[in-house]
């Protein structure tokens, strides 16, 4: 026999042969882990056949590895085994590891962990040195063990079937239960209006569960589902039937409005239905009402079962095994009137809807010098039309959150339109919220506003109802991001739900998938509602959370601005520059329009330095900023004052001192992105030399790659992703409907593999290649015969294409069209493979509503800095004039970001000497690592170690 390998021969090779059910596969990781305890390195869930592999024959890690090939049949790979011997090619540790599925391992170990454990298993050394070992877990599934070493070549191996007489597992099946305690039946539905990103995070929950071990239903037809039951209603899920889910939108399983589950009896019979179908744990996602719903249900559960089982609905073993509802929520709505969360699934989708609407409307009112009133969705919740007006720069806003007497708003819509009027602006925008009121609670309707227009100002007005637009559509790549996130963490939540954990639901702050309890947040968004039905306005401001508020003000700012008295006294007015440095990304221009009306609502003087430092250095290119000049930039891609690459040190250190001087900024906002970065840390440290730089300087960092040290977040990286997930969207369809068609799609972001390894999550693509990992044969050939697997199993029917992501520096070597050269050679015609290059599109047209209401914020935030650092800074020297710098000094030029659940600013200082990887020009710390295993793990990706 051709096998070389001495390694190979005096290990043992096991292979695991799986009952035909995919659910138990995480049980089996779990029976390694804690049953045998072995360390499982790796694992995944695709099929039926487990792969368990060690690296070395002392290795007492058992490595298990579950690629794409456990898909085929396990005489398929008796066959290609076969073949290969029949070559008589020498079988070497690869060619085995791609073809087979084995592992070495000592026997001795794995049996003394077998008996320790006492899991019973047969050995049957009558074959050389063979060993078959078979193993019955508790729940049915036969897992065979034989040796590949000897059997090799006679494909008896791969014909291990269960056994005639399955071993007696009556002793250890406690012992295996346990360790599979944790696995339970996992049901997920949707509820409420349907949202983009539910089908998204539906395929999380269900792929996340069967990886975890568990057996996962959906329920169709929200609470009605539930109420109904039965096998219609309450069906298992499989890996494949959630297939192509991430990108559609609204919801694949249905969703209601039901009122009998608000009544008891309603409940009472979801609670039967529940434990009839074996349900042991339930995750809803819909909006406040659907987890007030769940939060109901939970609470009135025990008396539910008692009642049940008093009346013998449900027998005393289903009492006992269901005594507790393990719950969780995961936040599906566009109106995002949750408490304790920044964002709900659904919620940034319907906003770009109502922001491209809104784009739509722009140029029409701006031809006729209309006005337009829009009505959005959002229920009793302002955050759409807050958001949207935000986004837009709309004249005014009409949310349930703040309203005003009858008389107050027409006064002062009127004020403000006609202030705006009065400088130009051509077009009026009033967005109302549908659920808007005035402070004695009666509506405020569109008609109201538009009659207020026209007999007060005049205006030829139009109003436009959006209406469910705004929840057509696919998910926007934050939408798909969030809702994979939290399918999989809501998961992880009931798996270790217990009685006395409060259930919890899976909220966002800031960048950080967090759990809260579900309880308070449904009482909390209750208490909004009381607060408004009350008229305690400012407690129901107060309620929702701190961005919110924090939008709110900065709206009221901005469209006030210019002409209102200015909130600063005259001595503490300033002069602050702004400057674009480096590749353009989405959301500049918006920074810049919230840097200048935010200036002007303060009594500062914006200055604009067009085309970065060399403008300055070449052409003294400063300009004051004045407010109908600014108008419209929040919807324009690109950067409107001009951005350029070169540092202050490339372009002239003492002539933009100089200019500095010259201008006597008292502050400096640059909006860029590693340039930026290296830009801010040349002018902090040339403070010594130069007086002018001893000034406030803050970096809002703004670039596609999102590589700048001290944010997780920068402005742009969204509309890129947008782009690119589009771009993606739209090939991916190409290739679905050609059939047997992978597309390899070159991505941007230098040595950053943010931008990839995120549109990965959102398109599900088969693997992405990033420079942090690099690429190795060995992984691109487990990717080659995973596709070669997909194709194969697909025979032709399946609507997904497929898609293999690349870092354009991912591989110096393996560059894009070699990729595919590399596949194209492999599939041997079963598949092809080309190569999709966006290039440039990517740095995206129109900026995201994400990128324009963030560089609202981050634009504020940073001249509030300038105010409250300008005495640290200004004063940093002694009375000959000398530097004096100290870490309150350095902490006044600073980066703005989002680090986990934090805004904050951290000095250059600190980001550019002890976290920056300066020839790679990127973050030491990668945060996105979670990202790329929770994208490997739902596609069935087999990661090779890198
Ligand atoms: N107080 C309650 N008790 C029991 N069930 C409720 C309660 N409130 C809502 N539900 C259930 O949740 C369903 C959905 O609620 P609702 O219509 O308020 O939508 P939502 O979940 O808030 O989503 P969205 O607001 O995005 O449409 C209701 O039809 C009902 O079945
Ligand atoms: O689709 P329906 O049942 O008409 O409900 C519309 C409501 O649903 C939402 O779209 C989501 O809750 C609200 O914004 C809107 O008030
Ligand atoms: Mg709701």
């Amino acid at each position: 026999m051709p096998v070389q390998d001495d390694t190979l021969l005096s290990g043992i090779c096991l292979a695991v042969y799986y009952a035909p059910n995919r659910a138990l596969f995480g049980q089996t990781v779990r029976f390694y882990e804690q049953v045998l305890g072995f360390e499982v390195a790796q694992h995944d869930a695709d099929s039926c056949v487990l792969e368990i592999e060690a690296a070395h024959q002392e290795a007492t890690t058992i490595e298990i590895k579950v690629d794409a090939s456990r898909a085929i049949a396990a005489e398929k790979v008796a066959a290609n085994i076969d073949h290969l011997l029949k070559k008589e090619q020498e079988l070497d540790w690869r060619t085995l590891q791609r073809n087979v599925c084995f592992t070495t391992a000592k026997l001795d170990t794995l049996i003394q962990r077998l008996e320790a454990a006492s899991v019973p298993f047969q050995t049957r050394p009558d074959k050389l040195n063979a060993y078959e070992v078979y193993v019955v877990d508790p729940l049915g599934a036969v897992v065979g063990f034989t040796d590949v070493a000897n059997t090799i070549g006679t494909s008896q191996y791969f014909r291990c079937k269960e056994p005639e007489q399955p071993p007696d597992t009556a002793s250890s099946a406690e012992s295996v239960l346990k360790a599979v305690a944790t696995a339970k039946n996992i049901a997920v539905m949707t509820s409420g209006g349907d949202a983009p990103g539910m089908n998204a995070n539906v395929r999380a929950i269900i792929r996340a569960a069967i990886y975890k071990g568990c057996k996962a239903y959906a329920v169709y037809e929200g609470y009605s589902g539930l109420v109904k039951g039965g096998p219609e209603y309450i069906r298992e899920m499989h890996w494949n039937d959630v297939r192509g889910w991430l990108a559609e939108g609204g919801t694949n399983i249905g969703t209601a409005r039901c009122m009998e589950f608000k009544e008891r009896w309603g409940r009472s019979a979801a609670c039967k239905n529940m434990i009839d179908a074996g349900i042991d744990a339930l995750i809803v996602c819909g909006g406040d009402g659907s987890l007030t719903g769940a939060d109901l249900f939970r609470a009135e559960w025990p008396s539910l079962i008692k009642e049940l089982h008093e009346t013998g609905k449900i027998t005393t073993q289903q009492y006992e095994n269901h005594k507790h509802l393990n719950i969780c929520g995961t936040l599906g709505s566009i109106d995002n009137d949750m408490s304790l969360t920044d964002a709900t699934i659904g919620c940034y989708s319907s906003l770009a809807r109502i922001c491209k609407a809104i784009d739509y409307i722009d140029a029409t009112a701006n031809s006729h010098q209309r006005a337009f009133v829009i009505e959005v969705m959002g229920r009793h919740c302002g955050w759409l039309a807050l958001m949207a007006g935000i986004a837009t720069s709309a004249d005014y806003l009409f949310i349930p959150e703040k309203p005003s007497s009858h008389k107050d708003w027409s006064d002062h819509m009127c004020e403000i339109v006609a202030a705006h009027r009065a400088r130009g602006k051509r077009k009026t925008i009033v967005i109302v919220a549908e659920g808007a009121i005035a402070s004695d609670l009666t509506p405020v309707t569109c008609e109201d506003v538009k009659n207020v227009l026209v007999d007060r100002l005049g205006l030829d007005t139009r109003i436009t109802t959006l209406g469910h637009v705004q929840r057509g559509g696919n998910a926007v790549a934050y939408d798909r991001i969030l809702a994979t996130m939290q399918g999989v963490a809501a998961v992880d939540a009931v798996l270790e739900g217990t009685p006395e954990i409060p259930s919890p639901m899976i909220s966002i702050i800031e960048n950080k998938i967090v759990r809260k309890p579900l309880v308070e947040a449904v009482k909390l968004t209750k208490s909004v509602a009381e607060a408004i039905r009350s008229k305690d306005f400012a407690k129901a401001i107060s309620l929702r959370d701190s961005e919110f508020v924090e939008h709110l003000h900065n709206f009221m700012a901005m469209n006030t601005a210019d002409f209102r008295e200015p909130s600063l006294p005259v001595e503490q007015r300033k002069k602050i520059a702004i400057i674009n440095v480096g590749a353009p990304a989405g959301g500049m221009n918006s920074a810049v329009y919230s840097f200048a009306t935010y200036c002007f609502s303060r009594g500062h003087t914006p200055y604009a330095i067009h085309n970065g430092f060399t403008g300055l250095a070449r052409h003294d290119a400063v300009r004051t900023l004045d407010w109908l000049g600014v108008e419209g930039w929040t919807s324009i891609g690109g950067s409107e004052i001009g951005t350029n690459r070169k540092t202050p040190e490339e372009a002239d250190l003492g002539t933009i001192a100089y200019e500095f001087s010259k201008y006597k900024f008292d502050g400096l906002v640059l909006v860029g992105g590693f340039e930026a970065f290296v830009s801010l840390n040349q002018l902090e440290k040339a403070r010594a030399n130069f007086p002018a730089f001893r000034i406030p300087m803050v970096l809002i960092p703004a670039t596609i790659s999102n590589n700048v040290p001290g944010t997780e977040y920068s402005l742009g990286s969204d509309t890129c992703l947008n782009s690119l997930v589009d771009y993606c969207d739209a090939i991916k369809q190409s290739a679905a409907a050609t059939r047997n068609r992978c597309f390899v799609v070159e991505c941007q972001g230098g040595n950053s593999g943010y931008i990839a390894s995120y549109a990965q999550l959102c398109c599900g693509a088969t693997a992405s290649y990033v420079p942090e990992e690099g690429m190795s044969l060995t992984q691109l050939a487990q990717d080659i015969e995973t596709l070669k697997v997909s194709f194969a199993n697909d025979q032709g029917k399946s609507k997904s294409g497929r898609l293999i992501l690349k870092s354009e520096k991912a591989s110096d070597v393996l560059t894009t069209k070699t990729i595919a050269d590399i596949i194209n050679s492999e599939a041997k015609q079963r598949f092809d493979a080309k190569t999709a290059i966006p290039g440039h599109a990517q740095q995206g047209g129109i900026p995201s509503a994400i990128d324009r209401t963030r560089a609202a914020r981050f634009a504020i935030k940073a001249v509030q800095f300038v105010e409250q650092n300008n005495d640290i800074a200004c004063n940093a020297e002694n009375e000959f004039g000398e530097f004096l710098n100290s870490p309150a000094v350095s902490n006044t030029a600073c980066v703005l970001g989002i680090e986990r659940s934090h805004v904050k600013f951290t000095a250059i200082r600190q980001l550019y000497d002890y976290e920056t990887e300066e020839g790679k020009r990127v973050r030491k710390n990668i945060f996105w690592k979670d990202i790329r295993d929770i994208s490997d793990l739902l596609v069935g990706r087999v990661s090779v170690g890198h």
